[in-house]
């Protein structure tokens, strides 16, 4: 589904990615982990097409990152872009303008689930972080896509909601889907992980199958990556 072969990435002199290679199959959970700094989003963003490369390849089902993949991709950013200045309703409403993928019912039976409560009028800057990115994970997941790039998708909110929010992630994304999730966060989203990557200073340390990982080191991931990123 996804094929990326020594892919680099450079800001100026600064190389963020440096040579990677990973094959990610349709339906695949996949922990991107790695330190601040390490390439998360940016691998995230080329992926999704916002960031263009020059150097390597990635394909997404033979296709490079284009317009004809952005519609199979749903990108959970690192930050918020949604105005401040707009209510749920405006949000709805602009989703559903621009993605015809995007399943408003769904959207809100998500909001039920995780108890969020917000009324159609109320405006995004009168909502807290955490509040705002619990409704930024339901809008990307309402979408039916083939891929999911969740960047720090539990980022600001607290460890009762991260377990609620992790849960329904993965019971509202269809099963064939594939799904990244960039994240620090390793035991908030660990049961969820088929398979794990770890990158530090733009470099692959390894890709592993999780059960085999956890099975072989006899420890849980978190464990795991608090050894390799020494
Ligand atoms: N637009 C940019 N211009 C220059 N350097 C950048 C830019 N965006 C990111 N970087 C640098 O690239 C490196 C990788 O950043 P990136 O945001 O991809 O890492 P990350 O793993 O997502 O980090 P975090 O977990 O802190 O979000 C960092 O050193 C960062 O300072």
């Amino acid at each position: 589904m996804l094929d990326i072969k020594n892919l680099s990435i450079n800001y100026g002199k600064h190389r963020v990615l440096n040579d990677i290679s990973i094959h990610i199959d349709k339906g695949e959970v996949v922990g991107l982990l790695g330190p601040s700094s390490s390439g998360k989003t940016t691998f995230m963003n080329v992926v999704s097409g916002l960031l263009p490369y020059k150097k390597g390849q990635v394909l997404i089902n033979g296709t490079s990152p284009c317009e004809k993949t952005k519609s199979y991709v749903s990108l959970l950013t690192e930050n918020n872009a949604i105005p401040r200045w707009m209510n749920l309703k405006d949000i709805v409403n602009f989703h559903t303008e621009m993605f015809n993928d995007f399943n408003k019912d769904k959207f809100y039976s998500i909001l039920k689930n995780i108890n969020l409560d917000i009324p159609d009028n109320k405006k995004i800057k009168h909502l807290s972080k955490g509040t705002i990115q619990m409704l930024r994970v339901a809008l990307s997941i309402s979408r039916k896509c083939g891929l999911y790039l969740l960047d720090e998708p539990l980022g600001g909110m607290d460890s009762l909601v991260r377990d609620q929010v992790t849960d329904t992630i993965i019971n509202e994304i269809d099963m064939d889907s594939t799904i990244i999730i960039a994240t620090h966060l390793i035991s908030e989203v660990e049961k969820l992980l088929d398979k794990v990557i770890f990158i530090k200073k733009g470099q692959i340390l390894g890709i592993h199958d999780c059960e085999d990982l956890r099975i072989e080191k006899g420890q849980s991931i978190e464990k795991t990556f608090r050894e390799v990123m020494k």
